[in-house]
């Protein structure tokens, strides 16, 4: 009866995850100390979704989307612990030939300096078709015709020709639409890009964002990280707040925008400027490795806030998704004086602009 249920709900099915990440710890050790990068993340991707992650430099951001495929370096990095489903199989402790497979197949990532997808030695043309090839969704002349229907695709003029150019003829911005369409060449079903327009000047930073936007609109799910609130307010679906590696809040990006729960969450909306900044962490002193981790520098933090694992995760009233890691929220907990803050944050619609 109930296995009939199952089968029956298609909606069920297809609000099935992509991928799903549960407790994921990632330590990087150096000759210092041993670095907490990223301590207990939980998150899902859904089909067709784009996840965006935001929080100040060193939260954990990318050791978080470097650990999901195994390209974060490792040593000095090491995947200690966590549940890592996609597409229904596991992938956490996959061989590094089943990741190697899976990358660029199935999951690609962009990064933000596009050389590291690009050998110069190399015509783009040949990269692009290659990776084609490599996944199987084309040979010959089909592929050469499929690779010029992604170089225009992502927006490379008079792509018939350039197809034949090497990696140094192209601009930052054009290379880094050629390192998207090697990474959509296998058409994966989860891209993940780390601050991908960071690298280039305003006026092709938008562009870039434009054709992450047309991507968006694909069945391909994205995970972007960004500094830029601007991006998540024009392309995140949903959004995660990470602090200190732990993901401090997450939930639908009108809903986050518009309540933005955590201190940490209304402090980072708060001194956004409109830049992409990038802000000091040394300036203000060590992080703590247990409990809330922004408690130190939180103007609600109470005694409670400490030790033990990091808060559990409470909704926010009116929205079962949006949900936040925070004691004042809990059931002994007042979340009245944070939420008036949550009032006075920058709006959307004021970064947006
Ligand atoms: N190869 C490495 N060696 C030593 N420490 C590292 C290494 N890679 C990352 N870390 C540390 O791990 C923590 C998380 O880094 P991560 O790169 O994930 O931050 P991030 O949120 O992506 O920051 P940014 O916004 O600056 O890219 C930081 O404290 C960082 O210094
Ligand atoms: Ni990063």
């Amino acid at each position: 009866m109930s296995s009939n249920a199952d089968s029956t709900t298609v909606s069920t099915r297809s609000t099935e995850p992509l991928l799903s990440v549960d407790g994921l710890r990632t330590h990087i050790e150096t000759d210092r100390e041993l670095i907490r990068a990223v301590d207990g993340v939980t998150f899902d991707v859904h089909p067709g979704e784009t996840v965006c992650i935001v929080g100040e430099s060193g939260s954990g951001k990318s050791v978080t989307c470097e650990s999901l495929t195994g390209i974060v370096p490792q040593p000095p990095a090491d995947v200690v612990d966590g549940r890592i489903t996609f597409d229904g199989e596991r992938i956490d402790g996959a061989s590094e030939r089943d990741l190697r497979s899976i990358r660029g197949d199935k999951i690609a990532h962009i990064f933000q300096n596009p050389q590291q997808a690009l050998d110069p030695v190399y015509t783009v043309g040949d990269q692009i078709v290659e990776a084609i090839t490599i996944h199987g969704q084309a040979s010959g002349a089909a592929a050469r015709e499929r690779a010029i229907s992604l170089l225009r695709k992502v927006g490379i003029p008079r792509a018939d020709d350039r197809i034949d150019e090497y990696p140094h003829e192209f601009s930052g911005g054009m290379r880094q639409r050629v390192a998207i369409a090697i990474a959509l060449a296998a058409d994966p079903d989860l891209l993940i890009a780390d601050e991908p327009t960071t690298a280039v000047d305003v006026t092709v930073q938008a562009k870039l964002i434009e054709l992450l936007r047309e991507l968006t609109d694909d069945d391909t799910a994205i995970l972007l990280i960004t500094h830029d609130l601007r991006v998540v307010a024009s392309l995140a679906d949903r959004v995660l707040v990470m602090y200190g590696g732990t993901i401090v809040e997450r939930g639908p990006v009108s809903s986050l925008f518009s309540t933005p729960a955590h201190p940490y969450t209304q402090a980072l909306f708060d001194s956004y400027d409109g830049l992409s900044r990038r802000d000091d962490r040394s300036a203000r002193g060590d992080i703590p490795r247990d409990g809330c981790r922004f408690r130190g520098e939180c103007p609600y933090a109470e005694p409670t806030c400490e030790g033990g694992d990091q808060p559990d995760f409470f909704g926010i009233d009116g929205d079962p998704d949006h949900t936040v890691s925070c004691v004042h929220y809990g059931p002994d907990g007042d979340p009245t004086q944070v939420l008036d803050t949550a009032n006075e944050v920058h709006s959307v619609s004021e970064v947006s602009r």
